[in-house]
């Protein structure tokens, strides 16, 4: 599914050079759910970023789904993203102007699916989102976990391989955290997904089957004895 070999960033403050990603090398397998976990500034989201084709490595390869990323023009690479990655983020990043269903539809609508099709999808899975009742209000309109609810509808909606989250529950009080990572916990194993979630909290990390942990620019299995 993915396999990241070896990869290098480095972030230029001023005149300094300062390493982020030091020979990080990882690999996910079809249908697991990966954790990276590690503290604030330890290179999640650039490591994220890299896995996804949006930013590239100094050095190192990407593989997503036998591309290699390094090899795709920008064009390609938004192709790919489109059909076969879903994002969570921490801050939704639902578009305001759109009504939750339009939400909902965006990912469909840009991938070609028709029209009637797209309103059974939107339908079926707003009510597994317990959302039924809230398809025409505004982003605006919904609390934080109504609006992650959102958010996880419109990673999942076009049936990606991979869906790529980065604190999914940063932004939400515990209890509502907890709810919405049970729910993207059980729409990950009812659809079969891969999924890689990014975060700094170990319970977070609990619904993964494997947690690597991010550390001085480098990977190791198993959180070991971090204690942020
Ligand atoms: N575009 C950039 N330019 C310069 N430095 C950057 C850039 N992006 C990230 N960094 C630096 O790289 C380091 C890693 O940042 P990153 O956002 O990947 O960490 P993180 O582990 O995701 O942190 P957090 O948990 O706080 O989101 C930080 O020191 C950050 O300041």
């Amino acid at each position: 599914m993915l396999r990241a070999s070896r990869l290098h960033k480095a972030y230029r403050e001023g005149r300094e050079l300062h390493p982020v990603l030091d020979a990080v090398s990882l690999e996910v397998v079809p249908g697991e759910c990966v954790a990276l976990l590690g503290r604030s500034g330890s290179g999640k989201s650039t490591l994220l970023n890299m896995l996804a084709g949006i930013d590239r490595p100094d050095r190192g390869t990407v593989e997503l789904l036998g591309h290699h990323l390094a090899e795709l023009g920008e064009p390609a690479l938004t192709l790919l993203r489109r059909r076969e990655i879903g994002f969570v983020y921490q801050f939704f990043n639902l578009i305001p102007t759109l009504k939750v269903s339009e939400n909902l539809a965006l990912p469909l609508e840009l991938n070609g699916v028709g029209g009637r099709d797209i309103a059974r999808r939107v339908g079926t899975l707003l009510e597994r989102l317990g959302l039924g009742s809230r398809s025409r209000a505004y982003p605006d309109q919904l609390s934080g976990g109504e609006q992650q609810r959102v958010a996880i509808g419109r990673a999942l909606i076009h049936q990606p391989s991979l869906v790529l989250a980065d604190e999914p529950t940063g932004n939400l009080d515990a209890e509502t955290g907890e709810q919405i990572l049970a729910l993207l916990s059980e729409l990950f194993h009812e659809r079969n997904q891969t999924l890689v979630l990014v975060t700094h909290s170990l319970a977070v990390s609990s619904i993964a089957d494997r947690v690597l942990t991010l550390d001085h620019g480098q990977i190791a299995e198993s959180p070991g004895d971090f204690s942020w």
